[in-house]
């Protein structure tokens, strides 16, 4: 019988069969309406276009020159549905694999593409993921103060506006400054100065502090709300082990970046003398930084978000890889991520099958002006909304008006003068 002849032509006809839309143009804006956010727009020869945000806290401007010199010029005539194609591209061309910059280049690509497939769809992004697999979004609020009385206050205030979970960080007794701790009720911002602010730490301090603050508030707020901590890498693991016991009877939700992570068998450590839940992953970029931790079943949570870890389409993996292992998202929502990460933090987050948690920080009226959004809050809950697309815009005309500031993350030091995490 005579075989069907193999179609020699059938790379050509693939490209040319799909209805492609071509990225006519892709440009970077900078603004600072109160902080710095980076934001990639791109446009398509069908009028729609699509935003992704590009930020990276205290080095804003080499993720806009990545953009602007190295990508945008090979975006130009590619197909804006073909997503994954395009991440391979420069995740493989680039050679240089992974790195927070050129990972948050690639999130912003992918962000937006995105964007452009849910307004095509006039559907938005989270039906395009699945659907809904849930009503809402958990978040949870920042409550700080410059001592117990005054975090566990702030606490129960965001318990008052409906918040279902909320983030504990008091000023430590005897240090002058505290991760987490602002003079602002809702605005926590670290990048307070052109050059890094040195501030300084005691382990022992800190680790006095923080039973006293979970006492307190499981006091004060009973135990129908989750309340958290973030340790912001400065703990050993066996101290990390020490303070996560001592919190075991307030049942904390999490206890986030106890160690630093680079060696992820440090959390084995950790894991051996706690129950306490443990979250970690706001500085990473790739699936490679959590294979060991979700693997080995090291942690809870995974913290890493769109923006800084390749964009919507690689933390779909990442949440699918460690959904095998029991381990749920809680993707960081800090302020330095602007409206446009957060708008694609909720689509994902409502889809996945494995959500733990979605941080949330205001932001400030300005950054909301520039970047307009559809997603809401309700109840300690949120949603993205129903428009096309992420629901997330920039105002071009308004962010000209915020130019760049340049400012940078603080470090620490210990009391002796040693170099220490922040
Ligand atoms: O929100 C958190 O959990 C943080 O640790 C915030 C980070 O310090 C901040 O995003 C750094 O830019
Ligand atoms: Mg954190």
């Amino acid at each position: 019988m005579p075989q069907p002849k193999p179609d020699e032509n059938a790379r050509a006809w693939h490209a040319s069969a799909a209805s492609k839309v071509r990225i006519t143009g892709a440009k970077v804006i900078v603004t600072c309406p109160g902080r710095n956010f980076v934001t990639l727009k791109i446009e398509t020869d069908s009028g729609v276009y699509g935003v992704g945000d590009a930020t990276l806290n205290g080095r804003e401007l080499a993720v806009a020159s990545y953009l602007t010199d190295h990508v945008n010029d090979c975006l130009i005539g590619r197909d804006a549905h073909r997503i994954e194609d395009i991440w391979q591209f420069l995740y493989r061309g680039a050679y240089w694999r992974r790195g927070p910059v050129t990972m948050a280049a690639i999130a912003a690509v992918d962000t937006a593409l995105w964007d452009i497939k849910g307004k095509l769809a006039g559907l938005p992004v989270y039906q395009l993921l699945g659907g809904a697999a849930r009503d809402g979004v958990m978040v949870y609020g920042h409550a700080n103060g410059a001592d117990v009385d005054e975090t566990v206050a702030n606490a129960l205030h965001y318990k008052e506006l409906g918040y279902k979970a909320i983030r504990l960080q008091s000023g430590v007794p005897g240090l002058a400054s505290t991760y987490g701790v602002s003079r602002d009720r809702y605005f926590y911002e670290p990048a307070d100065a052109r050059l890094p602010t040195e501030n300084i730490w005691s382990t022992e301090k800190y680790l006095r502090s923080v039973p006293p603050l979970f006492e307190a508030a499981r006091k004060a707020l009973g135990w129908d709300v989750h309340l958290l901590h973030d340790a912001h890498h400065r703990l050993t693991p066996i101290e990390a082990g020490r303070l996560g016991k001592e919190l075991e009877p307030y049942r904390p939700f999490w206890l986030e970046d106890a160690t630093p992570a680079e060696n992820q068998a440090n959390f084995r450590l950790i894991r051996q003398h706690t129950t306490t839940p443990l979250a970690v992953g706001e500085i990473f970029n790739s699936i490679w930084d959590a294979k060991q931790l979700i693997e080995e079943q090291l942690i809870d949570y995974i913290r890493a978000t769109i923006v800084h870890a390749g964009g919507i389409s690689h933390l779909r993996k990442l949440a699918n890889f460690a959904d095998l292992h029991n381990v749920r998202t809680g993707c960081h929502g800090a302020t330095d991520l602007s409206p446009v990460c957060m708008a694609a933090a909720l689509h994902f987050d409502l889809s996945i099958a494995n959500f733990g948690v979605q941080e949330y920080m205001r932001h400030t009226a300005e950054t909301d002006a520039v970047f307009p959004h559809h997603y809401r809050f309700a109840d300690g809950m949120m949603h993205p909304g129903d428009a096309p697309g992420l629901g997330v815009d920039i105002d071009e005309a308004l962010a000209a008006q915020y130019p760049y500031e340049p400012a940078s993350l603080p470090v620490n030091r210990l009391e002796d003068g040693t170099m220490f995490n922040w």
